[in-house]
């Protein structure tokens, strides 16, 4: 396993109170309060998150990671606008998602949040760069291009803007499904598994442009990840648990948060 790729040293662990020590404070572009989501009936409920609070720092590249059912895919899903909380707020950029009606949050995750699935969700039919624009069209205005060209350049495409996404490799398609979320500037790039499909070297290339676009462009970036060394390229971990915030980790390498994990599977943390 790789150590930390950023060279930044050993890691340091926090331990975090019941509520989370990693709560939101004021520098936080995402920040879930309180916030409890549980599905199904009264007499089988499931509680995937149970009152999580837990901040996002704007500029910083953050991983989550967590046992299986701990609520990681529900926490993205609550702070990209996806899925609604029963309770607490989510306030991404100073606005607080739960209390926008569904128009105006189908506007915010259009304008001001950025997705990417495992699965890369590119349509078949259009070029890498048409893929691109979809964004700008879907906004009612045509994608300049030069904004589209910055953006794939920016993830290493340039050469391949007229490929359809049958004729890249996963990696590249992966790629191009982050230049399309990224063109509209968001102030949060929220990314479920995006290394879910691919080896481990296409991996490594997609983990890069990630790193590199906090580094470059201090992009906001909150990914769920099962892998302890797509955790290492973040800046910092967060640990769930049934649920709740369990524990960070800053400047991670692989083998602690693969430590980290390891216990949280095993027992009590
Ligand atoms: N639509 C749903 N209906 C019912 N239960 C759900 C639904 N979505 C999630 N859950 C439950 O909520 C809990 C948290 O699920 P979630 O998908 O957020 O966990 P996760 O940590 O992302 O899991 P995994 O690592 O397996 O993807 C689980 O017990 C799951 O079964």
């Amino acid at each position: 396993m790789q150590t930390n790729p950023h060279g930044m040293g050993r890691p340091s662990t926090l331990p975090v109170g019941e509520n989370g020590g990693a709560g939101a404070t004021s520098g936080d572009v995402v920040s879930l309060v309180s916030v409890t989501r549980t599905y199904g009936s009264r007499d089988n409920k499931v509680t995937a998150l149970a009152g999580l609070s837990v901040g996002f720092p704007a500029g910083r590249f953050t991983a989550i990671m967590g046992p299986s059912g701990s609520g990681k895919s529900t926490l993205l899903q609550c702070a990209a606008g996806l899925d609604r909380p029963d309770e607490g707020k989510v306030i991404v950029g100073g606005t607080d998602l739960t209390e926008l009606s569904e128009a105006k949050l189908t506007l915010m995750r259009r304008d001001r949040i950025g997705f990417v699935f495992q699965s890369f969700n590119l349509l078949a039919s259009l070029t890498a760069e048409q893929n691109v624009g979809l964004p700008m069209r879907l906004a009612g205005r045509r994608p300049k291009q030069a904004e589209i060209a910055e953006v794939l350049d920016a993830v290493g495409l340039a050469d391949r803007a007229r490929h359809r996404p049958s004729q890249l490799s996963g990696g590249q398609q992966q790629r191009v499904a982050i230049a399309r979320a990224i063109v509209t500037r968001p102030e949060v790039l929220f990314a479920d598994e995006p290394t879910g499909a691919l080896d481990t070297s296409t991996s490594r290339d997609v983990l890069e442009i990630l790193r590199d676009l906090a580094d470059q462009y201090g992009q906001t970036i909150i990914m769920v990840t099962h892998d302890p060394v797509a955790a290492s390229h973040a800046d910092r971990v967060v640990f769930l648990a049934d649920g709740r915030l369990v524990g960070e980790m800053h400047q991670p390498t692989a083998e602690a948060a693969a430590a980290r994990m390891a216990r949280l599977e095993t027992g009590p943390c």
